[in-house]
């Protein structure tokens, strides 16, 4: 994949197809103006990275896109259709999966069953199943349940899978996090921090699994990540957020070192 230094699309990225189009997207929380307006294009196929000081407006924007905080003010687009002002499970149905910056799994279940419920939005329980129960509820759960080994197998899950997931390490339960999320079977998959509190191992193995899932399911990628190694390593374009706007975009290693981008990080590191 090639790309213009600071991000002006070539030839090849102006015939892709836009995955994700964020249009002047504003979010105020009470007083406080969270998101002042940025603009925003991921094209189909790419793994895009966003990367801020704290306190920027990532999360904000990823609250936008998946319908938690939905805009008061701006667009957001999936392949085309606008999907703002849909509520979650609606935006979750059109093919957009997330994980969360403090992992968010359904204690006392299992690795299996947490992964299972990603399935969800795919489950179509009516009247006439239940009538026909035994061959066509069932011949759909098994295959709810084939796609929910694909995913293990793929992140490797197979030795947890019986266990709960309040007892595996953390950086397991990330990988359950994106399991759940990948077995929703989605056209863009959200990251929230996935190596968050995660050691160099962990991360390791964290980016072999997000790049195989990339790769085998064709994914488009947003992911907030604060590890610049990370960052730099699988990103094909990164933003930079401050302060609720968007003060750099291109490729990861030109734009983190953006003087703008720095001198944001060192007032962010001053004021702290
Ligand atoms: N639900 C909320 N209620 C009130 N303020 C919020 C809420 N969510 C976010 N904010 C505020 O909006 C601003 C942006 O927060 P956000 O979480 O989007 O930043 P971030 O760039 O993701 O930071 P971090 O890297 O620390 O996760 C912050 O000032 C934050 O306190």
């Amino acid at each position: 994949m090639q790309y213009k230094e600071g991000g002006v699309a070539t030839t090849a990225e102006a015939a892709r197809r836009v995955a994700l189009r964020c249009e002047n997207v504003n979010r105020w929380f009470g007083g406080l103006h969270a998101l002042k307006g940025p603009d925003l294009a991921i094209f189909q196929g790419e793994i895009f990275g966003l990367v801020g000081p704290n306190g920027s407006g990532k999360t904000t924007l990823v609250n936008t896109v998946t319908g938690f905080y939905p805009p008061q003010k701006g667009r957001v687009f999936l392949f085309d259709e606008q999907i703002n002002g849909l509520p979650p499970y609606r935006i979750a149905q059109k093919g957009v999966a997330r994980t969360f910056q403090n992992v968010a799994l359904f204690r006392g279940l299992t690795v299996l069953d947490n992964i299972l419920v990603g399935r969800h939005i795919h489950m179509r329980p009516s009247a006439l199943a239940t009538l026909g129960y035994w061959w066509w509820a069932k011949k759909e759960e098994v295959a709810h349940r084939a796609k929910v080994e694909d995913v293990i197998n793929l992140l490797q899950l197979e030795d947890v899978r019986d266990e709960p997931v309040d007892v595996i390490p953390l950086g397991l339960q990330k990988r359950v996090e994106l399991a759940r999320a990948l077995a929703a079977e989605p056209r863009l998959l959200v990251l929230d921090e996935p190596m968050a509190g995660m050691n160099q191992e962990e991360k390791e193995y964290m980016v072999r699994f997000i790049l195989d899932a990339h790769e085998d399911l064709g994914l488009t990628i947003l992911m907030i990540e604060h590890h610049m190694d990370v960052v730099t390593s699988i990103c094909h374009r990164v933003a930079v957020f401050n302060d609720g706007v968007k003060i750099a975009e291109g490729p990861p290693r030109e734009t983190i070192n953006d003087p703008a981008v720095v001198a944001a990080y060192i007032g962010a590191s001053d004021a702290a």
